[in-house]
């Protein structure tokens, strides 16, 4: 890393004074949850939940996730009582209410063929089948990573297709938004109106958010070890962030 580039030990802790008067936006795997081996090795503990319910309660409501992950993923996670945005910024849910989310392309069915295909006989890859999208996991085999990419990139132009990079994945999906489109869309609409935006995030996919919070007069913080970043503050991994979360909670009264 070069000395100009920003990094995490560069950024300080962020002050538990910032969460008081968000709108907090949270990432999911990665931020909230630890990366596991697998999308389906995550669990959600009771803990978690509570720490957010809290976190809900003080702030008028304004907690949201925003994840990768689709809607009907993250409620069975256990976060239906919660705002959502899924699948990057593509679908959105109010707590219990229907899933707003553009259908499924015939093109994202014929990427998912063409990743099974791919996967057939590589011990380690994993197709995850999304309700809009689809992703192919190389976190086991990261030997075929990059074949996953080229595959990923051809299928995209051929099917119209975005391909959104992740952490050891390659993902297709419609374009057209992202995670920063979601917080300006939730931070025009109650409960998150009227809150100065926090994006909580770990991924090059959550600099997005980090933009949108700062364009709209918040801050981003970055989970994580030291890269390039639009945050301005850094919280070292999961359980820091949890530790923050609650920190603000015992700040409040
Ligand atoms: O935006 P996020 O909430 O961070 O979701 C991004 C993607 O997360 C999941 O994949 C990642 O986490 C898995 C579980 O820890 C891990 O096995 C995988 O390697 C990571 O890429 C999820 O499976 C994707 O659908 C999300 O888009």
């Amino acid at each position: 890393m070069s000395e100009s580039t920003p990094s995490p030990t560069d950024l300080p802790v962020p002050p538990v004074a910032l969460l008081a008067g968000a709108a907090l936006f949270l990432d999911f795997d990665g931020t909230l949850a630890p990366i596991a081996d697998t999308p389906d090795g995550v669990v959600v503990d009771g803990d978690l939940i509570a720490l957010l319910a809290q976190l809900r309660d003080m702030l008028d409501g304004r907690v949201a996730i925003v994840s990768g992950r689709s809607i009907e993923t993250l409620r069975d996670l256990g976060f239906g009582d919660f705002l959502l945005a899924g699948t990057h910024g593509l679908e959105f849910a109010e707590p219990g209410a229907q899933v707003e989310a553009p259908p499924r392309q015939a093109a994202v069915d014929e990427a998912e063929t063409a990743f099974n295909a791919f996967a057939h006989e590589k011990p380690g890859l994993l197709v995850e089948r999304k309700s809009i999208s689809v992703g192919l996991h190389f976190r086991r085999a990261p030997q075929w990573g990059e074949d996953a990419g080229e595959l990923a990139r051809s299928l995209a132009k051929r099917l119209g297709l975005h391909v959104q990079p992740g952490k050891m994945l390659y993902e297709l999906r419609p374009g057209g938004a992202d995670k920063g489109s979601a917080v300006h869309a939730l931070m025009a609409r109650d409960p998150m109106a009227g809150g100065t935006p926090l994006f909580i995030g770990d991924d090059v996919t959550d600099e997005e958010g980090f933009a949108a919070a700062i364009e709209l007069g918040g801050a981003g913080i970055l989970v994580g070890p030291p890269r390039s970043t639009l945050a301005s503050f850094s919280l070292e991994q999961v359980a820091a962030v949890r530790h923050y979360l609650a920190q603000g909670i015992a700040a409040s009264g």
